[in-house]
């Protein structure tokens, strides 16, 4: 491993792109951008980083990996994954896209409740790197960790991606319920049953289930399904309001992963019959299958079930 650049490359200048640019260059490291729209040659850019961070929307994975394997990136160089999305085609995770592509590089999910406004504005925060390659891990534990930015490391990665990337589908649902002021034990309800619902979908992919209590997962629940800042937030606030998902997304400032993870969610649960009622509720919403009242209508009038009755296997038919 090229231990001795400083060079950390972040491909993608969006919003959180740039927050974590920031940070590791605050810690004294040479941070090169690259964007999609730029003039730099992403060769250069990339030649002697020691990490290549991307932190491009799901849209823009499969591009910018098929960018980077036309130039023969070196084994040495730990690629790490700051997306929260599933790839529509099949299904897969940003960082299992990233391995298969390059399988000799060290891969690393970095994910937990990070809305990169706050992060900007340096208020502290916590995240987590996750790789099954626990130096890579704790290299890039030591690029990013800051006084305002505390990074953990742990050995799961799928399980940190997803809970960062499944809770975009309940932050929606968030924002419907408080678009239509429902209150706050409505709210306790919706984040704890979401729980087991990340769970379910999460440990089929191969996640493993406590992970989902941790930073990415309860964390990023917590943080994202209560801020205005939550652009999936938003999207619910905005149906909340009887406007189209068109309308909404047009006015959006950058992206909401959470409608194209809808999609592949249901896509997963379909052909794997795993019960998700709050993320099927969210699907219909978000194609105009039904109102926001009809939808909390739907889960209320659920049959009723013992509280923990681990996996279910019915699926509500559309
Ligand atoms: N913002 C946040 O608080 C956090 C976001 N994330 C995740 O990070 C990812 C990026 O989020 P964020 O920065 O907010 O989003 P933005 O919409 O601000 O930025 C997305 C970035 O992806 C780039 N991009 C889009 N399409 C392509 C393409 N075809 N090829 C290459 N690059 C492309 C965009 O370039 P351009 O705009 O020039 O087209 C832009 O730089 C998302 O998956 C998000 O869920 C994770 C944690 C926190
Ligand atoms: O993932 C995020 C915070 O952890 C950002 O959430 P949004 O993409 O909904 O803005």
């Amino acid at each position: 491993m090229n231990i001795k650049s400083n060079i950390v490359a972040i491909l993608g200048t969006g919003v959180w792109g740039s927050a974590l640019g920031a940070i590791a260059k605050s810690n004294s490291h040479d941070i090169r951008f690259w964007s999609h729209r730029g003039t730099d040659s992403l060769e250069s850019i990339v030649k002697d980083a020691v990490i290549v961070l991307s932190a491009v929307s799901m849209k823009g994975v499969m591009a910018t990996i098929a960018k980077l394997k036309k130039l023969n990136l070196s084994s040495d160089k730990i690629i790490v994954t700051a997306t929260k999305g599933l790839d529509p085609e099949t299904t897969r995770t940003p960082s299992q896209i990233w391995q298969a592509a390059f399988p000799d590089n060290p891969v690393v999910v970095l994910s937990g409740p990070n809305l990169s406004k706050e992060i900007a504005r340096g208020l502290p925060a916590a995240t987590v790197v996750a790789s099954n390659d626990l130096a890579a891990a704790e290299k890039v534990q030591d690029i990013f960790a800051s006084d305002t930015f505390r990074v953990y490391v742990n050995q799961d990665p799928i399980g940190t991606e997803l809970g960062g990337t499944l809770k975009n589908v309940i932050a929606i649902a968030s924002g419907v319920c408080d678009g239509m002021n429902l209150g706050t034990n409505a709210k306790a309800a919706l984040l704890t049953r979401a729980l087991p619902e990340m769970i379910r979908i999460g440990t089929h992919l191969g996640a493993s289930g406590e992970t989902f209590f941790g930073l990415s997962g309860l964390g990023d629940l917590i943080a994202t399904c209560d801020s205005p800042l939550s652009r999936n937030y938003q999207v619910g606030y905005g149906l909340a309001q009887d406007k189209t998902l068109e309308q909404i997304l047009a006015e959006l400032e950058g992206t909401a992963e959470g409608v194209n993870t809808t999609n592949v969610l249901i896509k997963i649960a379909d052909m794997e019959t795993i019960a998700v009622p709050i993320a099927r509720q969210v699907h219909r919403l978000l194609r105009g299958k039904i109102t926001p009242v009809e939808a909390i209508q739907a889960l209320m009038e659920r049959d009723l079930k013992p509280e923990f009755c681990d996996i279910e296997f019915e699926i509500t038919n559309e």
